[in-house]
């Protein structure tokens, strides 16, 4: 990567006369001749650097358009792979790039796009050690992430840096959208929501569902801002966005104080660099281990659960079990273990006694997608039934299907 300067774009950086290619006047004419726009947008947008956090279903549209509107260079900061489950919405990625890393997939596509323009391909996770380092050389940041241990770390970087930072989010049918740490007393991230959510409250679009589209209106807007920020567009009043692809109207808006004197980021002395280093995010949010930290770890009481191959041998030893998939109903429809039955995890909550009998001879297996909900049942009956075996299966159904069987059409 190259290392620049640190600079927050100036109105003498937007001023300066603008050194444009003769093809680019026919390549950005269209936003060119807009009102307030002009050769300085243009040519600011191409002076200016964008650093995208997370190339995934906000981070693909919101590159897109900043690519094809002339941001001069372009970071992308992504760890993971391209995966077929991305591909409903992460649209820079394509089938012969599943296994690439998403860096990489994203920016092949970007400069495709935009041959003219610098990319800096970044492949590793974005954490409190390297933060500060790989954000300095940018004017603006976006976060195109899903999870709020990255959330609350880019919020405290970018004001350590005093860099603007687009904030997206998308999840279901729904989207959200902010500014922070702009404008004239603007808050952060951490101002708005000093406490991360509860535990229970938040999941990855990998648990919840999104529709792709979703994350397309959000990332667009996304790039939207950045350029209103870069080009002198913006007017920089904080706002967060609110949209809803089933609700008319589909966009509301809600006006956000400003900076907090109290908040421990943005306010009083405000957070240091060190600080940021010594931050352990992850525990800061209750635990919530984003993907990249989950890799590769077990969790779950010793003995209490079972692998997907311990899970096929006792279908091939006619072991006695009941086995209870605790997904939802609609999932259920989709795929299912056959022998299985469906108790949804809210109603085996609310009712744990009534889904297993006192009597039960065998043991008690339950599974679910991903392998963390099926953990939660477990307990419940364990606790409620203490006298019966109960296991649940990790990794769950998407287990099953990547280690014992590739034609079970998992999700
Ligand atoms: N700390 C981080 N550093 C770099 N990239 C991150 C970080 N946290 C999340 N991301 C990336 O942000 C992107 C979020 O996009 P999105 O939720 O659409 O993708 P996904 O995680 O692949 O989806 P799914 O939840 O369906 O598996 C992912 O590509 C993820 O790797
Ligand atoms: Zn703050």
């Amino acid at each position: 990567m190259q290392d620049v300067e640190n600079t927050a774009l100036s109105e003498s950086d937007l001023s300066r006369s603008p050194s444009l290619h003769r093809d680019d006047y026919l390549r950005y004419g269209r936003q060119m001749i807009l009102e307030g726009f002009g050769l300085p947008g243009q040519a600011g947008l191409q002076r200016s650097s964008v650093v995208v956090v997370g190339a995934g279903g906000l981070g693909c549209p919101a590159l897109q358009y900043l690519a094809a509107s002339g941001v001069g260079r372009i970071g992308i900061i992504d760890h993971d792979m391209v995966e077929l489950s991305n591909l409903q919405r992460q649209i820079l990625h394509n089938e012969s790039t599943v296994g690439v890393y998403k860096a990489i997939s994203a920016a092949q596509a970007i400069q495709k796009l935009n041959s003219k323009i610098q990319v800096d391909i970044i492949t590793e996770a974005l954490h409190s050690s390297n933060a500060i380092a790989l954000l300095y050389p940018y004017n603006v940041i976006l976060d195109c992430t899903d999870n709020a241990p990255t959330r609350y770390l880019l919020s405290d970087t970018a004001v350590s840096l005093g860099k603007p930072l687009v904030s997206g989010a998308a999840q279901k049918f729904e989207g959200q959208l902010s500014v922070y740490n702009f404008g004239d007393n603007g808050p952060c991230y951490r101002c708005i929501f000093p406490r991360p959510p509860a535990m229970e409250t938040v999941g990855t679009c990998e648990e919840t569902g999104v529709l792709g589209a979703v994350t397309g209106v959000i990332g667009t807007m996304q790039a939207l801002e950045t350029i209103r920020i870069i080009t002198g567009l913006h007017d920089g009043k904080p706002t967060l966005l609110l949209y809803s692809a089933l609700t008319v109207p589909f966009f509301r808006s809600v006006k956000l104080r400003s900076k907090k004197p109290s908040c421990i980021a943005c306010g009083g002395d405000g957070v240091k660099n060190g600080t940021i280093e010594e931050t352990d995010y992850v525990a800061f949010c209750g635990g919530v281990r984003p993907n990249w930290e989950q890799k590769g770890l077990s969790s779950g009481s010793p003995g209490a659960r079972i692998r997907v191959q311990e899970l096929k041998d006792m279908f091939e030893s006619n072991t006695q079990i009941t086995l209870i998939d605790v997904r939802p109903t609609i999932e259920f429809g989709i795929c299912q273990l056959s022998g299985s039955k469906n108790v949804p995890l809210p109603q085996l909550l609310a009712d744990p006694n009534s889904h297993i009998s006192d009597d039960e001879s065998g043991q008690v297996v339950i599974v679910c997608r991903l392998g963390n909900d099926s953990q939660i049942a477990a307990d419940t009956f364990r606790e409620s039934k203490p006298n019966i075996v109960v296991k649940d299966v990790i990794g769950g159904l998407r287990a099953w299907s990547r280690e014992i069987d590739p034609l079970f059409p998992i999700y």
